[in-house]
């Protein structure tokens, strides 16, 4: 039987595409994917760049991925386009760029968009032999075959179009749209003997608002945007079992859940730490359909979610939840709300009161009560505040959401997750026999945070110590079994708390089942000040305020509109060097991120590393001694460590920063224990 360019790269990739009544084309496994494995890479058929700080071809900073350094360069024409190299130049410029160098005119989005496909689709129809070089991996060296431009526009002739879904103003936008795409000198004669016609470009406008996909740096930011045919067959789930991560611009499906032959493959078009109102309106209006997944069906298990964290669009702060939230895979979110100055002050008012809240809580006293061998919980007849909400749910959370499904993480011998991975240089260049100073994280107030090593002054003389390994000096690179193979993680062996007894299966839906019906069997405070149009959990404090009158503030613990103030307060503090305030900000995020995103999803890696490296710039610009804050910092680092190995990869950002944390934490680590 005749197996296409398509079926062949799918079968490479051990997928399989069938079509669902339900879902049409689908994407399910034929044999098992490991967890942070590589399912599938994808070229773009158009690609268009956001971002002047990356190469317009590739998306990288540099040629050399492993390069820190911006090595871009403009182009001598235009002077306006920049490249990392040659190649990219020169694939740029067969692509487009030759059409539009020194073009002044200015073009939305979605006509550079559509003007990009036409042309990729006019080459390949006239089977050009100067093709642009596919995009290259630098992070595998995977000996599945290569994506060819067939399997490419193979996969592009069948997008889902849902033109005759749309409503009869788009269609008429889209129509003009292709009219004045059309009129483009280079495009109008090729289009024509191309067969291409008025109608082909109506469609391809809208698969592109349907299939077009965010593209994202490491840090999450979006960069540019993108339709991706292959990566463009996989469904969405609001509980998906793989995310979309990007190599430069290639984009790779990588699986964030072991997936088992038989399983669809699923990803989430937005973002799901979102309101099911946001989420459901979203998927219907660009993508038209009703999501029907384990969180948004009322049989799913984890139906109880969004009761929990808030349902309606209106529990959410727009404005306050866009300053960060970038991460949603597929582009064109509807625009924020309108914000009148009323309602500013009101989300002013309400980040106060958050401030408030965060103030009063005693990270201290909370974090020496809620240990797991202490067996605390908090008092079932009170509303739960921000602190013992997070501490109560640090207890269960972690690191058991990622251990249950991870032997590494058990730490049981010394085959661990560092096994193979060799631990970096020592961060000294000048003088290999002395230590170096124990120095904070940098963190800029964008996402982008890395290790400075060398700007700041040694924490005390004290901080110099040795290696804490049998031996006193430094371990040499590459071997790591000396470095890593200490009982460094056993109190992850910690028994579970009372709560979770009897204890719960060990795998992860039964703890995050737990945990929500635990949150929601709290009582909920009547006297909320955030919006409450669904039952909601809210807890009380009494503050004395500037002019020494009392105030009740309440807040809703776990609704989403909580989640998008503290966040805003993380990025302030982390801006501010308030360490001790982000580290609180930073381990709430946590707790309504185990619940809103599956463990090794990119959003939660993302965080862990920030999490991580607030904890260390507190226990190191703080001077802080407790043994309970390092076990902390530890516990934060390994997890961003794990995670971001399985949603990023070991080649990634994420993965280094957090394997050179754990260095300094380690060498630090006798120091900060005490
Ligand atoms: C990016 S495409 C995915 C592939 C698509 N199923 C196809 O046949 O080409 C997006 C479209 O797939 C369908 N779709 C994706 N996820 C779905 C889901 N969870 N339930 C129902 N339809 C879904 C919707 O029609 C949506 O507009």
């Amino acid at each position: 039987m005749f197996s296409s360019p398509l079926q062949n790269y799918l079968d490479a990739h051990k997928v399989t595409l069938t079509t669902t009544q339900q879902k049409g084309r689908s994407i399910f496994a034929t044999h098992q994917h490991d967890r942070g494995s590589t399912i599938i890479t994808s070229q773009p058929v158009a690609l268009v760049s956001v971002s002047d700080d990356y190469c317009q071809h590739c998306f990288r900073q540099s040629h050399y991925a492993a390069s820190e350094h911006t090595t871009l360069q403009r182009c001598s024409r235009c002077k306006t386009a920049y490249f990392c190299g040659m190649e990219c130049f020169k694939s740029a410029w067969i692509n487009y760029h030759r059409y539009v160098c020194g073009d002044d005119d200015w073009r939305t989005f979605d006509e550079e968009i559509l003007e990009r496909i036409v042309c990729s689709l006019i080459r390949y129809k006239q089977q050009n032999t100067t093709s642009p070089a596919p995009l290259k991996s630098t992070h595998s060296s995977s000996t599945l075959p290569n994506e060819s431009i067939h399997v490419t526009m193979e996969a592009f002739s069948y997008l889902e179009d849902h033109l005759d879904d749309q409503p009869a103003h788009i269609t008429q936008q889209l129509s003009e749209l292709a009219s004045k795409v059309l009129q483009r000198p280079y495009l109008k004669q090729k289009a024509e003997q191309c067969g291409i016609s008025h109608a082909d470009l109506v469609r391809f406008q809208s698969q592109s608002q349907c299939n077009a996909i965010s593209v994202q740096d490491e840090h999450l930011f979006v960069v540019g945007e993108g339709l991706y045919p292959v990566a463009s067959f996989f469904n969405h789930s609001c509980r998906p079992n793989a995310a979309a991560v990007f190599d430069g611009a290639l984009l790779m499906i990588k699986a964030i859940e072991p997936i088992y032959p038989g399983e669809e493959i699923t990803l989430a078009y937005i973002d799901i730490g979102r309101s099911r109102g946001y989420r459901q309106r979203n998927l219907r209006d660009r993508y038209f359909f009703t999501c029907d997944c384990v969180r948004c069906s009322d049989q799913g298990w984890l139906r109880l979610l969004d009761r929990m964290v808030g349902d309606d669009e209106e529990d959410e702060h727009e404005d306050i939840a866009n300053v960060s939230r970038n991460n949603n895979i597929h582009s064109h979110l509807s625009p924020p709300s309108s914000s009148l100055p009323k309602e500013r002050r009101k989300k002013t008012d309400q980040l106060d009161t958050l401030r408030q809240h965060i103030n009063h809580w005693d990270l201290l006293t909370l974090s020496r009560q809620y240990d797991r061998l202490k067996n605390i919980h908090p008092d079932p007849s009170q509303p739960l505040s921000l602190g013992t909400f997070t501490h109560h749910m640090l207890q269960l959370f972690t690191p058991y959401v990622w251990s249950v499904s991870n032997p590494d993480l058990h730490y049981t011998n010394n085959q661990s997750l560092y096994s193979s991975i060799p631990p970096p240089p020592p961060p000294t260049t000048a003088d290999s026999t002395s230590t170096p100073p124990i120095s904070p994280c940098s963190m800029t107030s964008s996402i982008s945070a890395s290790l400075s090593l060398s700007t700041s002054p040694p924490l005390s003389p004290e901080s110099a110590l040795p290696f804490p390994s049998s031996s006193n000096s430094k371990p040499a690179m590459g071997a790591s079994s000396s470095f890593m193979n200490q009982d460094f993680y056993a109190e992850f062996d910690d028994p579970l708390p009372n709560f979770a007894q009897p204890p719960v299966q060990p795998n992860y839906q039964s703890i995050l089942t737990k945990a929500m019906e635990t949150c929601l069997s709290f009582p909920v405070n009547p006297h909320s000040l955030m919006p409450s149009t669904t039952t909601a959990n809210t807890t009380t404090i009494t503050t004395v305020s500037s002019n020494d009158t009392t105030h009740m503030l309440s807040i809703p613990v776990f609704r989403i509109s909580t989640l998008s103030g503290v966040h805003h307060l993380f990025y302030e503090a982390m801006e501010n060097k308030h360490w001790p305030f982000a580290v609180k900000c930073g381990l709430y995020i946590l707790i309504q991120y185990c619940f809103l995103y599956p463990p090794y999803h990119p959003t939660m890696a993302h965080h862990l590393m920030m999490l991580a490296k607030t904890g260390w710039n507190f226990i190191v610009n703080d001077r802080i001694r407790e043994k309970v804050y390092a076990r902390g910092v530890r516990r934060w680092i390994a997890l961003a460590k794990e995670t971001a190995k399985h949603a990023f990869g070991i080649h990634g950002c994420h993965y280094q920063e957090a394997v050179n944390l754990e260095w300094l934490f380690r060498r630090e680590h006798q120091l900060v224990l005490g």
